[in-house]
């Protein structure tokens, strides 16, 4: 059996604007599926009517970093309450794009905001959720980070979409926003898969797929290579 908290599967996917995430929910939405889980696919910030409405704000209006964190806490608090939690009750798998890995890369390392207050807003909305033990912290059970350099996630992004708030940020800010995962992804080693999200997309999809095979979340598909 996968590790899971309630017979549910939290997995979430991160890495900076550009490096590919998107282009995988649907493969991997689709491989969850075939092998019979059902799966809610979300997002943060946002996930709830309520958090929608936060995102809209972080993602296009001008605020302090510490305003940009409240409310992408307060948007993750409504998410866990109503979607998360719920989920992984029902022993569903919850996709998850972004979470407060995010949070510490973007608003942490890219805005230089005290991580100290992040810990402490993480602690409030993460701990003393139904299911765990008092002193844990609700966290995805694996992340796939897309580890990219900053220019080359630029260059893709240039003319695909209109960029939002984030996106319009220089490549130094990108680069911090990197090394924040960087750090995040040593200090929880075993919860991070690294993707080389350089690579062709076929080839990331593979890493995909191998690294949760690898950790029995998901099965070997019959037939494929090994
Ligand atoms: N492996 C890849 N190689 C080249 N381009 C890619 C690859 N994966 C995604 N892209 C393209 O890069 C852009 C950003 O991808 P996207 O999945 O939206 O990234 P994210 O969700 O991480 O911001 C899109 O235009 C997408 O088509
Ligand atoms: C979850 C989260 C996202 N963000 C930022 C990162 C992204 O630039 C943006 C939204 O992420 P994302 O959904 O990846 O954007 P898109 O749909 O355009 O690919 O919000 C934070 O700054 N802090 C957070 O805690």
């Amino acid at each position: 059996m996968s590790p899971t908290r309630d017979g549910g599967l939290f997995l979430t996917l991160e890495g900076i604007d550009g490096a590919g995430k998107s282009s995988h929910l649907d493969a991997l939405e689709a491989r969850f599926k075939a092998q019979g889980r059902t799966v809610v696919r979300t997002r943060e910030p946002g996930g709830t009517p309520l958090a929608e409405t936060l995102r809209a704000l972080v993602l296009e209006q001008p605020m302090t970093p510490l305003t940009e964190s409240l409310l992408v806490f307060a948007a993750r608090c409504e998410h866990i309450a109503q979607v998360i939690e719920p989920a992984l009750a029902r022993g569903e798998v919850v996709l998850c794009d972004r979470f407060t890995d995010a949070t510490f890369a973007y608003q942490g390392a890219g805005r230089g905001f005290d991580t100290a207050v992040l810990s402490t807003l993480e602690q409030w909305v993460q701990a003393g959720r139904a299911g765990l033990p008092a002193a844990q912290l609700l966290q995805p059970q694996f992340t796939l980070w897309f580890d990219l350099a900053p220019e080359i996630a630029a260059q893709r992004l240039a003319g695909a979409r209109v960029p939002d708030k984030f996106e319009a940020q220089p490549v130094e800010f990108f680069r911090r926003v990197a090394q924040g995962y960087a750090d995040r992804a040593t200090a929880d080693a075993s919860r991070f898969v690294r993707i080389d999200a350089s690579q062709a997309r076929d080839q990331v999809w593979q890493q995909i797929d191998t690294a949760l095979v690898a950790r029995g979340v998901l099965s070997q598909v019959q037939g494929a290579a090994q």
